[in-house]
């Protein structure tokens, strides 16, 4: 399985964009791109799900979703894997704690878009995702007020890091998470799917 999986070292800090990526768009690569600046990564790996465990709807075939994924991010520190399909996984929290284990010494930070910290309460073992490696929250459009109010913005509003000091946020000991707003880009896979899809 070793080789199936992307190569970190011990030390380096790998920010963590899973998504259903159906198809990937700009929107993925400009958040990949401030992620990578703003919370001082040294790597992003995009985990192409298997399937988000929250959507009925089942995506469309991982090979077709890898391909699009590689052609619209084509950057020197961002890895495309479907690694959860290797590890066996599509629970984000027993992803975390499989690749924890897998990569002793590598720091991983979990990145979401805003609207995903509105569900980030529904999600298996939340809390345990918390516990175990920082989150970089990035701005959407339409989405920031509601991230601010979530329910897991609220209950851990004492870890939260101030966008000021985001770059320090892989270091500290989780639980702590950052929101960080900047211009925004307005695509969605849903966009592009309702315009007949994948082009
Ligand atoms: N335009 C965007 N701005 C900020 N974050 C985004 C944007 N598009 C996607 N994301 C984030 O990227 C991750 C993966 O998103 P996903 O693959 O579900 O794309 P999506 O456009 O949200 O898809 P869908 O419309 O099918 O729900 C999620 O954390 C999501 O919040
Ligand atoms: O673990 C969960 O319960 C869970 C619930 C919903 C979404 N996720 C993960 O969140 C990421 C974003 O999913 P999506 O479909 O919004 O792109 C993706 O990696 C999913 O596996 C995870």
């Amino acid at each position: 399985m070793r080789n199936t999986l992307p190569y970190a070292r011990a030390g380096q800090t790998i920010g963590l964009l899973g998504g259903s990526f159906d198809p990937a768009h700009a929107g993925h690569a400009h958040i990949t791109r401030e992620a990578l600046k703003r919370f001082g990564l040294d790597r992003v790996w995009w985990l192409v799900s298997p399937g988000n465990p929250l959507k009925s709807r089942g995506p469309a075939a991982m090979a077709q979703r890898l391909q699009r994924a590689r052609q619209v991010i084509n950057h020197p520190r961002v890895t495309v894997t479907d690694l959860e399909c290797h590890i066996g996984t599509r629970y984000t929290a027993e992803t975390l704690s499989r690749l924890q284990r897998l990569y002793p010494g590598v720091r991983f930070v979990w990145l979401m878009g805003a609207d995903n910290l509105v569900q980030f309460h529904r999600w298996q073992n939340w809390q345990q995702i918390m516990a175990d490696v920082p989150v970089g929250v990035l701005a959407r459009p339409g989405d920031r007020l509601a991230a601010r109010c979530s329910k897991a913005a609220r209950m851990h509003r004492q870890q939260k890091l101030s966008p000021r000091h985001s770059q320090a946020l892989p270091q500290g000991r989780p639980p702590r998470w950052c929101f960080v707003n900047m211009p925004m880009v307005a695509q969605s896979s849903t966009q592009i799917r309702a315009g007949g899809g994948w082009g």
